[in-house]
């Protein structure tokens, strides 16, 4: 496991939001993907603050999802309305650079308007596809024993096998074309799951977040320290 453990969450994001800086500098349009759930939240509440805030050149950073839930953005479930209400809201962006999944309209119809506006990333490859994981290994809305990591499709619809909850999720194939991949997980609540992972061979793990990586880029878990307190440095 390639990981940088960080003594607090807060460290761990500031790292990513000044990435964000150095990525924005770059004189071209630089395609990053979000993940949802709780974990970033404390990421965006950090972009939306000075220094970040102004720091970052918005327009050359475009936002993409690994997944979302079907529910309209006023949902506190949408992972995109949870980004515009803690950072786009506080920020200047085009708002040609936010390529949302639109949890509001009919599934199958988004899947395809999704997968088609996916072309306006060269060759499908994204500069940075930051991803979380759940307590039972999933990443983004790709789930342990119901994940085809040979599909060839760029999105798929997802159900969460608990709630039964409808999303559309990247599949495995696109996030593995990224040219970086970064875990971020904190929280005491993961460091079981992370011991696992740090430990066994990832064939042997039912586990999306233990299989999914960049194939020809990098990729690393950036950590806190209660994450990791049961991985041994
Ligand atoms: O359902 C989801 O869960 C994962 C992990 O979420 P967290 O609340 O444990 O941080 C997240 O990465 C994914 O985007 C989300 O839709």
């Amino acid at each position: 496991m390639n990981k940088v453990i960080f003594e607090t969450a807060q460290l761990a994001v500031e790292k990513i939001a000044q990435e964000f800086v150095e990525y924005s500098k770059q004189d071209r349009p630089v395609h990053i993907s979000l993940s949802g759930g709780s974990t970033p939240k404390l990421l965006f509440k950090t972009l939306a603050q000075s220094p970040f805030n102004t720091a970052v050149k918005w327009e050359n950073l475009h936002f993409w999802w690994g997944d979302d839930r079907i529910v309209p953005p006023s949902d506190p479930e949408s992972n995109y309305g949870e980004v515009q209400k803690l950072l786009f809201d506080h920020i200047q962006i085009p708002e040609e650079n936010i390529h949302r999944i639109r949890g509001e309209a009919n599934v199958e119809d988004e899947l395809v308007r999704f997968t088609k506006e996916l072309d306006l990333v060269p060759n499908h490859q994204f500069d940075w596809i930051i991803l979380g994981m759940g307590g039972d290994g999933h990443t983004a809305s790709l789930f342990p024993h119901q994940t085809d990591f040979n599909d060839p499709n760029l999105a798929v619809i997802a159900k969460h096998p608990e709630t039964g909850q409808i999303r559309i999720s990247k599949t495995a194939k696109l996030i593995e074309q990224a040219k970086r991949v970064t875990y971020l997980v904190t929280g005491a609540s993961k460091a079981n799951i992370l011991q696992e992972i740090a430990t066994k061979d990832a064939k042997d793990l039912p586990y999306p977040a233990a299989k999914i990586q960049s194939k020809n880029g990098i990729t690393e878990w950036y950590l806190d320290r209660d994450a990791a307190e049961l991985i041994t440095e």
